[in-house]
């Protein structure tokens, strides 16, 4: 009998969510049979081919037998995707305009890219001498003495020969094969494996965290703590609160490169490390981690932001690291921030949440002033170590010569440093040798064609290259306009430039450049990392990857070279990230048992964010941007969201962009939000609209770009405002995309 005949024998109506950029689930009819419950994963017809998809939900009641549905074809052997993840989904998707398919398409992706790692074969001495027994093949038998099973590689590696000579110990007997599942995704974790002594204010902020773990309620914190203050200790204990209670627990990391140290810390606290999440793993690995995490078989994951999604049976606990982070914010394919939707994950868990920094962004801290979160303070550096004394640098009195970056007072400081056997950090937030090349006959200046940007000189590679869409052109030796030879001149300077100029003042010292864009990747730069916490450099030249997290304990000077860098963009983030680098950096001093120091080069010491960060006074510094942020109507006292057209021509795209405002404008009156009239004076719980603006960048990889940003009080359904906006909005044509950014962090 065939499932459409079975109808009248209770098939049921399922709805069916695939991932792809549809919004509404797909209604099928299910056999009995398959017994399907929702978060079950289903395989289903889905136009002329066969999809996979989730189940959202089942009817109470048996298919009518007039139903003229396509039948649901198999039923996935995966383990289901929890309602809590499910629900998270649903609300991820309204919230940033998101198609519920592609949301769903962040927690599936790992399961549907692989399948999990296959058995593995291993190889068992018998104890039977094979016939004819070669040095080799007795290093081989050697090695496998004892009765463990090895892998053909280990053996081979062990006994320095070819796999073929495995396999003909196998036919002769005296190796014989087995399967074996594959290793666990990680190890076991010992919450009393080794439990530090926590300081007074570690103690008391720990305490609450843990209490929070074991009451299974969502409970969010602002862990804050000034750099060294052993925030990850405390997390920590939480942690081992969630593992004595057979929960799970998420860590989230701004970088990859920054886990190395980390996972080292969190063996060394639990007896093994984390699962590592991130798109390094590959895609098997993340297929079983995937699977272990919805059958309990996993208790910790540290990972980037797409961690977020995961399909945890039992969390008990999120932690948020460096919750300021601009790398939480994914701006392409579906905009989301991880931290914040890390907190509404949190919610649907009933789990405690922790935004751990030493210098929380404005959102989080206006939420903790307001008492929404919990505010947990660490005000001092573990084991009385001191904060780094910070100077500044007068550029305009005491900077270097020309075509120089580094001040005489730095670089006596350095030589210094060097003389005691102990490390420096320069510190510079540019990649590359040069930001700009021009020609000194012509003023030609070099610029990506597909980018309104310049193209930045990478001389380790030869290359010029540009940091938007990474279009690379070989550095030429004449001027493509106007022909000169010789006349080509790098403006201005990138880490690169600065090393050579290290190593002009300092020609003995040992200088390592850690940049994220040298062949090696992150396997490189996690070497590099672990060689400087060694001491196997003396300076280290680096951009932002070096002033997170780090902990070098030889290093105790930080240079930064140029500290106005950030804050001349016009970004109203530009402050709070400048002063949150800062931080970050000078942080990176003293955190051995030697006192840190920090020299800071600027052309504006009295700058309100350097006068900040000189005076160590930050609760000034949030004071006053807090201020700012309330009278602009500004996050978090506001909404923003931002609608970004763009096309292959500037016209097309502005002529959207134009048709989206009107629509704007024209939409009849609305429940939840007003828009303002355009012209008219807005009142207070108006929708503003400003734009349509050229973007600050306005050609990105070939496309123009206009902008409109949405400015919203507190009370406005900026989220109905959108679709409505969205539907009564010509539809885009000729190859306009308009991308919705709900809460942007940039404003290029
Ligand atoms: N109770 C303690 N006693 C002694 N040393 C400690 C204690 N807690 C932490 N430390 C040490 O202090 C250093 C800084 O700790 P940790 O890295 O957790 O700081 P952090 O607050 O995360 O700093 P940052 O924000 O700069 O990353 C580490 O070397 C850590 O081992
Ligand atoms: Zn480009």
């Amino acid at each position: 009998m065939s499932v459409a005949e079975d109808q009248s024998t209770g098939a049921r109506v399922v709805d069916v969510l695939a991932p792809v950029a549809v919004d509404a689930p797909y209604s099928y009819l299910a056999p009995p049979a398959l017994a399907l419950a929702p978060g079950d994963s289903v395989k289903i017809p889905l136009g002329a081919r066969e999809a996979y998809g989730v189940v959202w939900s089942v009817a109470e009641t048996p298919a009518p037998a007039h139903a003229n549905l396509k039948t649901v074809a198999a039923r996935l052997d995966r383990p289901p995707l929890p309602q809590t993840l499910r629900d998270f989904i649903d609300w991820l998707a309204r919230y940033t305009l998101t198609p519920r398919g592609m949301a769903l398409r962040l927690a599936t992706r790992a399961a549907e890219e692989a399948a999990p790692e296959a058995l593995r074969t291993l190889y068992r001495a018998t104890g039977q001498a094979p016939e004819r027994l070669t040095p080799t093949r007795a290093r081989v038998l050697a090695a496998a003495e004892g009765g463990m099973a090895f892998s053909k590689k280990a053996l081979a590696e062990a006994a320095g020969c070819g796999p073929t000579v495995i396999d003909a110990l196998v036919d002769d007997g005296a190796l014989v094969a087995m399967t074996a599942p594959p290793d666990p995704v990680a190890g076991a974790l010992d919450p009393a494996y080794s439990p530090p002594s926590l300081e007074p204010a570690q103690f008391d902020a720990a305490k609450a965290l843990v209490s929070a773990v074991r009451a299974k309620a969502y409970a969010p914190f602002l862990l804050e703590g000034v750099t060294g203050s052993g925030k990850t200790e405390v997390y920590f204990e939480a942690i081992a609160a969630a593992l004595e209670d057979g929960g799970q627990a998420l860590v989230m990391m701004p970088e990859i490169a920054l886990t190395a140290q980390f996972l080292e810390r969190f063996a060394a606290r639990f007896g093994e490390k984390p699962a590592e999440w991130h798109s390094g793993v590959s895609a098997r690995k993340r297929a079983r981690i995937w699977r272990a995490a919805a059958t309990g078989k996993l208790s910790v994951v540290a990972g980037a932001r797409s961690a977020l999604f995961l399909p945890f049976c039992n969390l008990r606990l999120i932690v948020v690291d460096e919750e300021h982070e601009a790398a939480y914010k994914q701006d392409d394919g579906v905009c989301y921030h991880a931290r914040d939707m890390a907190v509404v994950r949190a919610r649907f868990e009933h789990a405690a949440i922790v935004l751990a920094s030493a210098t929380p962004s404005i959102e989080t801290r206006v939420n903790a002033e307001s008492g929404r979160y919990r505010h947990l303070r660490l005000h001092a550096r573990a084991g009385a170590r001191p904060m780094p004394l910070l100077e500044p640098i007068d550029m305009r009195r005491e900077g270097p010569s020309r075509g120089r970056w580094i001040a005489p007072r730095l670089a006596s400081a350095v030589a210094e440093t060097i003389a005691r056997g102990e490390q420096t950090l320069l510190f510079l937030n540019r990649r590359g040798y040069a930001p700009l090349t021009l020609c000194r006959d012509c003023g030609h200046r070099f610029r990506c064609r597909q980018c309104d940007a310049w193209l930045v000189e990478h001389r380790f590679r030869r290359a010029l290259v540009c940091h938007h869409c990474g279009h690379v052109e070989r550095r030429p030796d004449t001027c493509p306009e106007c022909h000169a030879t010789d006349s080509l001149a790098a403006c201005g300077p990138g880490v690169e430039r600065l090393a050579e100029e290290a190593a002009t003042l300092f020609p003995d010292a040992r200088v390592l450049v850690l940049s994220s864009d040298f062949p090696g990747g992150a396997e490189r730069l996690r070497r590099e990392l672990d060689d400087i916490a060694k001491g196997a450099f003396d300076i280290v030249i680096g951009t932002q990857l070096v002033a997170k997290g780090h902990n070098f304990p030889q290093l105790t000077l930080v240079g930064v070279v140029d500290a106005d860098l950030g804050l001349g963009s016009g970004d109203p983030r530009a402050s709070e990230r400048t002063f949150q680098l800062l931080n970050q950096v000078t942080g990176r001093a003293g955190r051995g048992d030697k006192p840190g120091r920090a020299l800071i080069q600027t052309f504006q010491p009295e700058h309100p964010v350097i006068a900040a960060l000189l005076s160590g006074d930050a609760e000034k510094f949030y004071a006053q941007e807090i201020a700012l942020r309330r009278r602009a109507g500004l996050p978090p006292y506001g909404r923003l969201a931002a609608l970004i057209v763009s096309a292959k021509d500037a016209a097309t795209a502005e002529a959207h962009a134009r048709a989206l405002a009107r629509a704007a404008h024209d939409l009849p009156p609305a429940p939840r939000y007003r828009v303002a009239a355009p012209g008219s004076l807005p009142e207070a719980e108006d929708i503003l609209l400003l734009g349509p603006a050229e973007a600050p960048i306005a050609l990105i990889r070939g496309r123009f770009r206009y902008r409109l940003l949405v400015k919203a009080p507190r009370s406005a359904d900026v989220q109905s405002f959108l679709r409505d906006l969205i539907d009564a909005a010509p539809k885009p044509r000729g190859g306009v995309r308009v991308q919705i950014d709900v809460d942007p962090q940039t404003f290029l």
